[in-house]
């Protein structure tokens, strides 16, 4: 997309006279317009031409991908969305959770003249539109909100190539913070352990185990210097601590393998699937890499891998929901912010 966007009011070149507004700009992965093939097919096509994401080259990975996986995955991921699809706004829960997250913390940023506005890497609403509807706003300073709580190339790094690739093509830009991850912050772990708490004081014979299932990367990802594991460790060595919980009890997981290529071990579905023979037939499963509830989360976890252990003798599996528009999460998102946006407001 090109986006040409010139703000009529010059920004930086009287910086005593100029009024400070910052803003704030809400980042999500993106997800389909609809469950059709071609809204799909466009969403994953978008995605996986993403060089963050496959890196491998292109010469190789464009064939595979406009062959076999731009045929075949759009359908099957598109009846997956169809399940999980929310009725009452007909959009995806990712999309749902995003705008709610958003619009609850414009509420907290009212009083201090602070726009919320969010966007998505791929699809829509897209960077350039939120950077621009900030801009229409007078703000000059803009703070990027990747909502990610664990670092990775594939995810926080590209939805700020894209805000940058945005200002590019601008010829007063804003002055930029982007927010870092908050994979150990405390009121993110307290919130993830309440919401485990509460889910436990729920039924009525606790579960065994509480498997923590974070989306998986390829092992050569982090071979090469991605973060991402060691901050899924921080999460989770910061977890079990608040909740008195040992790796046992509270163990790690990778889903959602993409092709051929190592992922992070172990893999979710096979873990979870060998419980029953082990005795373990009752367990939650909690997932602290996604602040949003989305097809990974309700359709990979509460639907696939509920039904294998199922089927494999478990008898109770329990999805914790994630953190989506909570009074908790806003909170953390609003200590978040307000911590970055120190010095503007
Ligand atoms: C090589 C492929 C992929 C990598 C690497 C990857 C990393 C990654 N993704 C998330 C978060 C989400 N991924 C979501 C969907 C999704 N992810 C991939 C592939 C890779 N992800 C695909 C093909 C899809 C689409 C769904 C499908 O067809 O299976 C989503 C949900 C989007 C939604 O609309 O609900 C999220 C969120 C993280 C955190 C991550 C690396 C750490
Ligand atoms: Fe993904
Ligand atoms: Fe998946």
């Amino acid at each position: 997309m090109v986006f040409h966007y010139i703000p009529s009011r010059r920004t930086h070149d009287h910086a005593d006279a100029s009024p400070r507004k910052p803003g704030i700009l809400l980042l999500n992965l993106g997800t389909p317009e609809d469950t059709d093939y071609r809204s799909v097919r466009r969403y994953l096509s978008e995605f996986l031409s993403d060089r963050r994401v496959i890196e491998a080259s292109p010469v190789v990975w464009k064939p595979i991908l406009q062959g076999v996986v731009l045929t075949v995955r759009p359908g099957k991921s598109g009846k997956a969305y169809k399940r999980i699809w929310d009725k009452e706004t007909n959009e995806s829960p990712l999309r749902r959770y995003t705008r709610d997250q958003a619009e609850a913390l414009a509420r907290r940023f009212e009083a201090d003249n602070v726009p919320v506005v969010w966007a998505m890497r791929y699809g829509t609403p897209s960077v350039a539109q939120g950077l621009k509807t900030l801009l229409e706003q007078g703000c000059d300073r803009i703070l990027a909100v990747p909502l990610y709580p664990q670092y990775s190339a594939t995810t926080t790094a590209t939805a700020n190539d894209q805000f940058f690739r945005a200002l590019m093509r601008l010829r007063n830009q804003p002055a930029i913070r982007t927010l870092p991850a908050f994979a150990d912050h405390p009121t993110y772990i307290k919130a993830l352990a309440d919401s485990v708490r509460d889910t436990i004081s729920k039924q009525t014979e606790a579960p065994q185990m509480v498997v923590a299932s974070f989306h998986g990367l390829p092992k050569a990802y982090i071979n090469k210097g991605d973060s991402y594991l060691t901050d899924c460790i921080r999460t989770m060595t910061a977890l079990r601590e608040e909740l008195g919980m040992t790796e046992d009890m509270l163990p790690m997981t990778f889903q959602s393998r993409f092709g051929p290529a190592k992922w992070l071990e172990p893999a979710t579905a096979s873990f979870i699937e060998e419980l029953p023979a082990r005795g373990i037939k009752n367990i939650a499963v909690i997932t602290p890499g996604f602040i949003t509830d989305c097809i990974e989360t309700l359709d990979e976890i509460g639907n696939e891998v509920c039904e294998e252990f199922i089927a494999k003798g478990g008898e109770q599996f329990t999805l914790i929901p994630c953190l989506n528009d909570s009074p908790a999460c806003i909170t953390l998102l609003e200590e978040l912010t307000r911590q970055e946006l120190q010095g503007w407001l």
